[in-house]
């Protein structure tokens, strides 16, 4: 699986021009798209970068690649993220490495959203994956009842022995609605629950899906 990452991680990084603005995800699959652009900084490409987490930030500076403040950036030219599934419709389920409310923001800001995977994240229905929904902490038990009124079954995120939290101090509910057929119309349920900071479904973000399939590399647009 590290080589179908790497080998998608690869083919993305080459989309990438002198002096763009390059959102860089979060996970072990974006991880191998930061090393990729930090060695094309070293040999000469000009870029500036926008974090999706803190572990990425650090990552991104520990490798010598210049970020940017999220809130001063207008646009960002391509982003290259992760997903933990995704259809041939480009709908996906992101946030299983907690910073989904991020990566929507930067996904939003991007021109070109390009997400890189394995292929084992391919899927025919999403569902199988349970949707990370990022809750201020007060409203919890409020959104885990009304997430059961749409048939979802959900936990707080674990971290050993206590809640996980998120960058932004919140904590996520994982939920499981089963296999869903219409994922738009999920999001948009989920949209009008109080309490949800952001959800795991990104719909209509993602303009393009690099899927690394043994040595060969798949592309979904
Ligand atoms: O959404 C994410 C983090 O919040 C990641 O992109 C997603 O969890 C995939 O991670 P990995 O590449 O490690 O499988």
């Amino acid at each position: 699986m590290d080589l179908e990452k790497q080998n998608a991680a690869n083919a993305a990084v080459k989309m990438i021009l002198q002096h763009d603005v390059v959102g860089l995800g979060t996970g072990s699959t974006a991880y191998f798209a930061i090393a990729a652009i930090a060695d094309l900084v070293k040999n000469g490409l000009k870029i500036k970068a926008v974090a999706t987490s803190k572990k990425t930030e650090s990552l991104a500076v520990s490798m010598g690649i210049e970020l940017l403040n999220i809130e001063d950036v207008q646009y960002i030219d391509i982003t290259i993220d992760g997903a933990d599934e995704f259809n041939e419709q480009l709908q996906l389920i992101k946030g299983g490495g907690g910073a989904l409310f991020r990566e929507k923001i930067v996904a939003s800001l991007s021109k070109k959203e390009i997400i890189i995977a394995d292929s084992a994240k391919k899927v025919d229905q999403l569902g199988k994956f349970k949707v990370p929904i990022e809750v201020v902490p007060l409203a919890s038990s409020y959104v885990k009842e009304q997430l059961k009124r749409l048939d979802g079954i959900s936990e707080l995120r674990k971290d050993g022995d206590s809640l996980y939290r998120t960058d932004n101090g919140n904590y996520i509910l994982d939920a499981d609605f089963g296999l869903f057929t219409d994922a738009a119309v999920l999001a948009e349920r989920l949209n009008q629950i109080e309490g949800i900071l952001a959800h795991g479904l990104f719909i209509n973000l993602s303009t393009m899906v690099i899927m690394g399939k043994g040595s060969e590399v798949i592309t979904y647009q």
